[in-house]
């Protein structure tokens, strides 16, 4: 199993106001899979991917990435787990402003000290953003830059990928090809799981979970 998560508890305090924005959530995704989180506004959906990713520290339960437990542990082996086995994929991408594309995606080999040209340059290829490799990331269109986003969230061939709303505020073709991307890298076994709120995206996955006030639907 790539992804396993359990029990997983987040509270939050602000003032007397106690939020239980995860209340005991478990999952498991394996290689190949790809999985769509969905559920209200507010549901705990960011909550849930930032503790997936060791970004946020769940109150109770734990996260295993490829069998090593991500919670609890501190930031610095956290930081290590994800950048060599967790792709990240934001709607706002995580792109570095003054450097290329091509650039960005050997920062993020570095970052994990595993510098690779020939890498880098299929993972640009695959995500179809070759032809833009040398373009800052503002002078992209919104789909090349979420190709790009795409391309640093594989820059290092992650087991497991991690996408919130990727496709949230990209035209219907754009999304759809963000879309087949993922699919394909599930299809090449990659374990994905996207946090959407497209009914289209939610069909497009092996398995949809539904959120609801911090707890999965059965
Ligand atoms: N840093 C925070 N401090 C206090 N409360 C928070 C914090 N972050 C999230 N919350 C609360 O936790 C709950 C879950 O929020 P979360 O952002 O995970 O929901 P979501 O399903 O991703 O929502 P959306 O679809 O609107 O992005 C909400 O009630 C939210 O107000």
């Amino acid at each position: 199993m790539i992804l396993e998560a359990e029990r997983l508890y987040r509270f939050y305090h602000a003032g007397d106001e106690e939020t239980l924005a995860l209340r005991g959530v478990s999952l498991a995704v394996d290689a190949g899979e790809l999985v769509a989180i969905t559920g209200p506004s507010g549901s705990g959906k960011s909550t849930l991917l930032n503790c997936l990713a060791g970004l946020d520290e769940p109150d109770g339960g734990q996260v295993r990435i490829a069998g090593e437990r991500l919670s609890r542990r501190p930031e610095a082996e956290r930081a290590r787990v994800r950048a060599a086995r967790v792709g990240l994929l934001f709607q706002h991408a995580n792109l570095v402003g003054h450097l290329s594309v091509a650039r960005n995606v050997t920062l993020a080999q570095q970052l994990n000290g595993t510098p690779d040209p020939a890498r880098r340059d299929r993972v640009l290829e695959r995500c179809a953003i070759a032809a833009r490799a040398r373009a800052r990331p503002s002078q992209l269109s919104g789909g090349e830059l979420a190709r790009a986003g795409l391309a640093v969230a594989l820059a290092n061939d992650p087991p497991l990928v991690l996408a919130d709303e990727a496709t949230g505020e990209l035209d219907e073709a754009t999304a759809s090809g963000i879309l087949a991307l993922l699919r394909a890298q599930a299809d090449a076994g990659v374990a994905v799981v996207v946090i959407t709120h497209s009914p289209a995206v939610a069909a497009a996955a092996d398995r949809e979970l539904r959120l609801h006030d911090g707890e999965l639907q059965p």
